[in-house]
Formats: C-alpha cells, sequence, structure tokens
C-alpha cells in the first residue's frame, strides 16, 4: 500500500502567499486530513477536490489556522450531505475545541448544541497508536507550543513524524529516529524572530546532518524564498504537490 502526502497549504499562520498548514494523507484506501485550518476550504476549491471527499480529520491543536475551517465543513457536511464528518481529537481538546472555538458559530438551540450534533467525534488517548482509517494509524505525541493550551504532534505508520506546532525538541526528534525507527520528519519552521512558541531555522541548523536529512520543512513565511539554499540539509516541502511517502519523504 502507498501513502500518499498532499499539502493542502504550507504556510505559517500569518502567511500570505501560502495556504494554512494542513495535509491530506491518502492511503489509498481512506483519506485523512490533518488539520483543517481556515484556509482549508478555499485550499481544496483551488485544488479542484471536493470538500465533502474525506474520511476523517484529526485536529493536532486549536488555533485558527488549524481548526478554523472546521465550521464550514460541518454545516456544509450536514446542510447539504446529511453527513458527520468524523472528527479525532485528543481527549483533552474535545472540551475546547467546542467550548471555545466551534460553539460561537454552530450553536443553535434544539438542533446543534454540543460537537456530537455535527461531527462524530472520536477522542484520542496521547502516547497510544490507533488505526484511524484503512492503512493510517497515528500516535499522537503531546509537545510543547502554548503555555496551557494542549498540543499533539503526529506518528504516522510508525514512520513518519509530523510535527504540531512545537517548540525545539531535538531528544524527541533523535529518540523516534534512533529508537522508534521513524524515516521522515515534516517539520514546522519559524525562519525569522525568536521561539518562543515556534521551532526556529536556526534551531533545526543545529542539528547533525544525518537527522536534517530526514527533515521536510513546513508552516513557513513569505519569508521563504529568499530562505532557499539556507535551509542546511532540510528541504522544503511544497504545498499541493502529491508526494508519494517512502519514495520521495523517505528518500
Ligand atoms: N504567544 C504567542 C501566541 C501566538 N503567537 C502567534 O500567533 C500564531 C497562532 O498560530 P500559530 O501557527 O501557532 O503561530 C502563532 C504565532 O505566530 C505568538 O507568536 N506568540
Ligand atoms: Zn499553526
Ligand atoms: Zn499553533
Amino acid at each position: 500500500m502507498t501513502l500518499k502526502l498532499q499539502m493542502l497549504g504550507t504556510g505559517s499562520a500569518f502567511a500570505k502567499t501560502h495556504y494554512n498548514n494542513n495535509a491530506l494523507l491518502d492511503s489509498g484506501e481512506a483519506k485523512l486530513f490533518i488539520d483543517f485550518g481556515t484556509t482549508a476550504p478555499l485550499a481544496l476549491h483551488h485544488m479542484g477536490l471536493p470538500i465533502t471527499d474525506l474520511d476523517a480529520i484529526i485536529i493536532t491543536h486549536i488555533h485558527a489556522d488549524h481548526v478554523g475551517g472546521l465550521e464550514e465543513l460541518g454545516f456544509r457536511m450536514s446542510l447539504i450531505h446529511g453527513r458527520k464528518p468524523v472528527l479525532y481529537v485528543a481527549e483533552a481538546l474535545v472540551e475546547p475545541l467546542w467550548e471555545q472555538t466551534l460553539k460561537g458559530g454552530m450553536y443553535q438551540k434544539g438542533m446543534i448544541e454540543r460537537m456530537g450534533d455535527i461531527f462524530e467525534v472520536r477522542p484520542l488517548v496521547p502516547d497510544q497508536a490507533t488505526d484511524l482509517v484503512p492503512g493510517i494509524r497515528v500516535e499522537l505525541i503531546p509537545t510543547k507550543h502554548i503555555p496551557g493550551k494542549d498540543s499533539y504532534s503526529l506518528f504516522i505508520n510508525e514512520r513518519l513524524f509530523y510535527s504540531a506546532d512545537m517548540t525545539f525538541n531535538p531528544e524527541l526528534l533523535t529518540k523516534l529516529v534512533q529508537e522508534r525507527g521513524c524515516r521522515a520528519i515534516l517539520h514546522e519552521v519559524q525562519l525569522l524572530g525568536e521561539g518562543a512558541v515556534h521551532t526556529t531555522l536556526d534551531e533545526l541548523l543545529s542539528l547533525p546532518p544525518e537527522l536534517q536529512q530526514m527533515i521536510h520543512l513546513m508552516h513557513y513565511g513569505d519569508e521563504i524564498e529568499s530562505f532557499r539554499g539556507c535551509t542546511g540539509e532540510m528541504r522544503i516541502l511544497e504545498q499541493q504537490r502529491i508526494y508519494d511517502v517512502e519514495q520521495e519523504l523517505e528518500a
């Protein structure tokens, strides 16, 4: 079975030249979205993909560039197609995702009073691999982002690491590669400024070359063009290009 990855976007939260950093994983048997930010519906429209063509969504954390498109997705699936999208989310995020993010736009007395009225919610336990859809197994790994705001990176099919927004964690990356068989790392990068809530390019450049060779950079700012050739051994992920995970990302 061949796993394919297509980023809906590879931009940071405030990027204007790229869409939000959201992904589509296709196992050949099922399609899984990783995050569904504010620009996800527009990105799908430009890609010529119907918003309804999905089997499930998994959410890493509740910033708008990762969940801002869920309201449109939920309404359209419900109103036009009469379907509830399957929504995987860490158990600790179920309540905040509804109470702090979606309820404001989606609440409707007697109709939509809880998240389960619009999504088929499947809570996930961190540090425990779960088969989400056929061909895609994911383990949530809690990683640091904003104090008091839970955020979960993903370890996919025991071989692909996908960073949620996270601060630099070289120990985790080293452990995944040396002890857990990780073969490729999709990592957010902050190109300019201090890395208070994200991992900076300078931090990633401090990693040994053999680790850098496994890294594909994503969630970058509009300045990315001026950084081409300055990312060490690390490659820059392109939005909307379809990657064969084994052949192109693990190579
Ligand atoms: N303490 C914070 C909180 C937020 N931010 C910015 O807001 C963005 C929210 O989405 P993000 O992708 O996590 O990136 C965050 C920072 O750019 C930030 O820079 N510092
Ligand atoms: Zn983000
Ligand atoms: Zn974030």
